[in-house]
């Protein structure tokens, strides 16, 4: 029997284009996405814009680096877009080359095109290689490659392995990065209040913005977390942006918002942060189940909250 005709694509997912970038590459990974409209964009904030607006039912972003750390524009576009959620996270290892057109040496090279988050994990190289180079940014490691053809405002790009077999262009070096193991995390991230259902190997991701003036408000935010056994995998801070020295955190924490603990943590955070942005619990990429002691089970809150319901009820005690 012939295999039936492919459903007619009824959702977009918007990514950081054009085709060929590390983006594509975590939307790949999307099983859901096949088959549907990949929507190519220049920037995070127009990604997020298709979301906001429901032209695209989810963005696929890099937000975070092994190298440099957060991309920055991604965390600040998720504090300052209401209701976003993430709803699922992807690992790409990347790896770069420098790339130039045909004729092109080392030697010629001056200026070089990059997508920040790129050229920050390419810093050592091109300090030992090319020391009194310039950089002009890209939108992204793809388009940083093909403005090569299109201006000569640029001897060089980083950009992508492969890249020479789509475009006339020459490899000058490869395995630039200062990190052979360097990897990328990408969210996908929707308009949607619905919660994902917890795995046992969940993440949730915040925003916590912090009183200002007051002392010890940061080992009260920390506080609530390490009091329920909940452990972080990231927590940086971002400037608020109105005044000098105001600053929100952008938080991972193991564990999903349906976990005892981690609900109690929000409690927590809620009753001294002036703003609590919840991003979404959703199932880590690497799939590691949290570990965590039995202080702190699901059950052990359960029965102190009905503990105390029942000392206000006035039920007897033993
Ligand atoms: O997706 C891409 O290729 C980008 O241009 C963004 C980027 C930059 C550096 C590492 C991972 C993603």
């Amino acid at each position: 029997m012939p295999d039936a005709p492919n459903p007619t694509p009824t959702q977009t997912y918007s990514y950081l284009g054009p085709a060929g970038t590390f983006t594509e590459a975590a939307l790949a990974q999307v099983p859901g996405a096949r088959g549907q409209i990949w929507r190519p964009v220049n920037n995070v904030g127009e990604a997020f814009a298709d979301v906001a607006s429901g032209r695209s039912m989810a963005a696929m972003i890099a937000i975070e680096n092994s190298v440099d750390g957060g991309v920055t524009a991604t965390q600040d576009a998720l504090a300052s877009v209401p209701n976003l959620r993430i709803i699922g996270e992807y690992l790409v290892p990347v790896n770069f080359v420098l790339v130039a057109r045909p004729g092109t040496t080392l030697d010629d090279v001056r200026v070089i095109n990059a997508h920040p988050v790129a050229y920050g994990q390419c810093r050592n190289w091109l300090e030992r290689t090319l020391p009194s180079h310039g950089h002009i940014p890209a939108s992204s490691n793809v388009a940083a490659a093909s403005a090569l053809l299109e201006t000569d405002q640029a001897d060089a790009a980083i950009a992508p392995p492969g890249i020479d077999k789509h475009h006339d262009l020459v490899v000058l070096a490869s395995e630039i990065g200062d990190n052979p193991n360097a990897v990328t995390r990408f969210v996908l991230v929707a308009r949607t209040a619905e919660l994902i259902a917890p795995t046992g190997a969940d993440k949730t991701s915040l925003i916590i913005e912090l009183p200002s003036d007051r002392s010890g408000a940061l080992l009260d935010m920390l506080e609530q977390f390490a009091t329920r056994g909940v452990n972080l995998s990231l927590i940086q801070s971002r400037p608020i942006g109105d005044s000098l020295g105001r600053y929100r955190f952008v938080v991972d924490a193991d564990g999903h918002i349906l976990d005892e603990r981690v609900a109690d943590a929000l409690l927590g955070l809620r009753r001294f942060s002036p703003k609590v942005i919840f991003l979404g619990s959703y199932p880590r990429a690497d799939k590691r189940r949290i570990e965590f002691t039995s202080r702190y089970d699901d059950g052990i809150f359960i029965e102190a909250r009905d503990w105390l319901r029942g000392l206000i009820a006035g039920e007897p005690t033993e």
